[in-house]
């Protein structure tokens, strides 16, 4: 005994134990604990649940979730809201879909979804910068961009289809492949297809086929959303430290992409300031002494930073971490609706990939080749995606916001009782996506199911959630629309698909209350020889 005593009271052993247990003591009696409603029922729990009936129900709403969100159609959580546990995601309140209209009318004071995204991904470790969420003049900016961005992207559809040349060459095939079928791994080439094509638009031609700015911008983009899971596994005492050091390798990333970006920012920044142009003079013709001036996001960033008049919005690494920022947004969830639409089409009939293949060589050859108008036209393509998106939203639960008001709130379907401060509430959304009342044939994937109903692949609805919903919907999804309308047009003019119509479409997984598309799937491609004259 004596023994371990004299071992314990070494200096290098004691030292820690006293700061762990120190920060124990603080941390379990200074943490603001969030303390939900006792009188909403637990999801998932049932009344045979003797013991641990809390715990019974997290797991099965972790390793069930779909199940959870069909119980979402029933009583008494069609109508009153649920505490909702989950493996990971701590707070959580599952209100029903008849208070959907009013979450996504509540200003981010109220309910905000950016502070939910900062738990999710563990963005006080893993963001490149985490100034860039938080301080007003930076979510400022992020919003002008965003905006440049979708007013700007139907007169990039001829750079798009360039890229595309090169990128579905690179990874399909290219014109002198015709004769052979080959077999592509879809999620695999979707994503080289489109890091390509969106770094295109975002940091401009010829630095987008950097292949370590490509390789830089993806692992960052991988790692992000597999660590931050981790790490909201761990038990919270450990978080500060070990949440830390795993992510060292996740913001060393960051420093990289700033380094790499550098040269070309700076070079932006002196082409601007060697026109004289004053911070405050933006005009289309004083902005850039650069010939013809760049319509990339880099550009975009440096034209609303000069207009802001504020240094630390156009230095480098300000900007490299935006674009950092959209790589990450952007390529995911891009990929993921490319995927799944892809093995939609595979999966389905000759008949509707020779609908499309006629509709987009219509549209190009009456509206003189790959241009705005051109995409504008593609309605049944716009629906393609619009009803593979419905079928398999990444977001099964959809409009995260954490509850920021002091006093907490209170939900129509909430009554008196109040939802406090810190809670994280959510509407069910898979369940809504697959309602038979709602879309006939719900499990099916009818292609056309949207053209003429006056529903484009960008409109949300409390019906359609898979851009989330209202103020705070999706603000990229205007750029993804005309992004993916292009690829996806431009693949199938310039493949065939081979159709797999009697195997069984492969299925995406679940991953607590995520879904992620086969990684693995493959289809066979073939080169065409496009004949369409425009
Ligand atoms: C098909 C591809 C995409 C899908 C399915 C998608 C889906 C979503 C969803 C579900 C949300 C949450 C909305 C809510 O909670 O109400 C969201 C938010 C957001 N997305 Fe996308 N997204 C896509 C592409 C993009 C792209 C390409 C960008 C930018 C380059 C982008 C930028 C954003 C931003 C900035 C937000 C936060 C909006 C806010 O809080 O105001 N997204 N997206």
């Amino acid at each position: 005994m004596s023994a371990i005593l004299a071992h314990l009271s070494r200096p290098s052993i004691l030292a820690p134990l006293i700061i762990t247990a120190v920060y124990l003591v603080h941390h379990y009696l200074t943490k603001e604990r969030v303390v939900l409603p006792k009188s909403f029922p637990v999801i998932n729990s049932r009344p045979t649940d003797r013991f641990f009936p809390y715990l019974r129900a997290k797991f099965r709403n972790t390793v069930n979730f779909k199940s959870t969100m069909m119980l979402a159609n029933t009583k008494p959580y069609n109508t009153k809201p649920a505490i909702l546990p989950l493996l990971g995601i701590p707070n959580l309140i599952l209100l029903p879909t008849t208070d959907i209209e009013f979450i996504q009318e509540q200003p981010r004071s109220i309910l905000d979804p950016a502070k939910q995204t900062d738990q999710r991904l563990q963005l006080q470790f893993t963001s490149p910068n985490p100034d860039l969420m938080d301080l007003h003049q930076h979510v400022a900016q992020n919003r002008t961009v965003m905006d440049y961005m979708t007013t700007q992207i139907g007169n990039l559809v001829p750079d798009l289809v360039d890229e595309l040349e090169f990128a579905g060459s690179k990874y399909w095939g290219d014109e002198a492949s015709t004769s052979e079928w080959k077999e592509v791994g879809v999620y695999k080439t979707m994503t080289g297809i489109l890091a390509l094509v969106s770094n295109r638009i975002f940091v401009g031609s010829p630095l987008n086929r950097t292949q370590e700015i490509i390789k830089v911008g993806m692992q960052y983009s991988v790692d992000v959303p597999v660590v931050s899971a981790a790490i909201r596994c761990l038990w919270d005492p450990i978080v500060p430290l070990v949440g830390w050091l795993l992510t060292i390798p996740v913001r060393r990333r960051a420093r990289q992409f700033e380094k790499l970006l550098e040269p070309e920012i700076t070079k932006r920044v002196k082409a601007w300031d060697g026109m004289g142009a004053d911070s405050d003079s933006v005009t289309e013709k004083k902005v850039s002494s650069l010939e013809p001036e760049p319509n990339d996001a880099i550009q975009w960033c440096l034209k609303s930073a000069k207009a802001s008049g504020d240094p630390l919005m156009w230095k480098s690494t300000t900007i490299a971490d935006r674009i950092l920022i959209m790589n990450f947004a952007s390529i995911h969830t891009s990929d993921y609706v490319l995927t799944q639409v892809l093995l939609d089409l595979a999966h389905s009939k000759q008949d509707y990939l020779d609908q499309l293949r006629e509709e987009v060589e219509t549209a190009l050859r009456e509206n003189g080749g790959w241009n705005k108008r051109t995409i504008g036209r593609l309605v049944k393509l716009d629906s393609t995606l619009r009803e593979s998106a419905r079928l398999n939203s990444f977001q099964p639960a959809a409009l995260p916001r954490v509850v920021m008001a002091e006093e907490g709130i209170k939900t129509p379907s909430s009554g008196d009782v109040v939802i406090p401060k810190g809670a994280v509430v959510v509407v069910p959304a898979y369940n809504v996506m697959h309602d038979e009342k709602i879309y006939k044939g719900a499990e099916l994937f009818k292609p056309f199911r949207f053209v003429g109903s006056g529903q484009g692949f960008v409109q949300t609805s409390s019906e359609y959630l898979a851009f989330g919903h209202g103020k705070y919907a999706c603000q990229g999804r205007f750029f993804a629309s005309v992004e993916l309308k292009t690829m996806l047009a431009w693949l199938l003019v310039h493949y065939d698909i081979q159709l797999r119509e009697r195997e069984e479409r492969p299925p995406s997984s679940w991953l607590v209350w995520n879904v992620i598309q086969p990684l693995k799937a493959k289809i066979r491609v073939k080169r065409r020889e496009v004949l369409v004259d425009f």
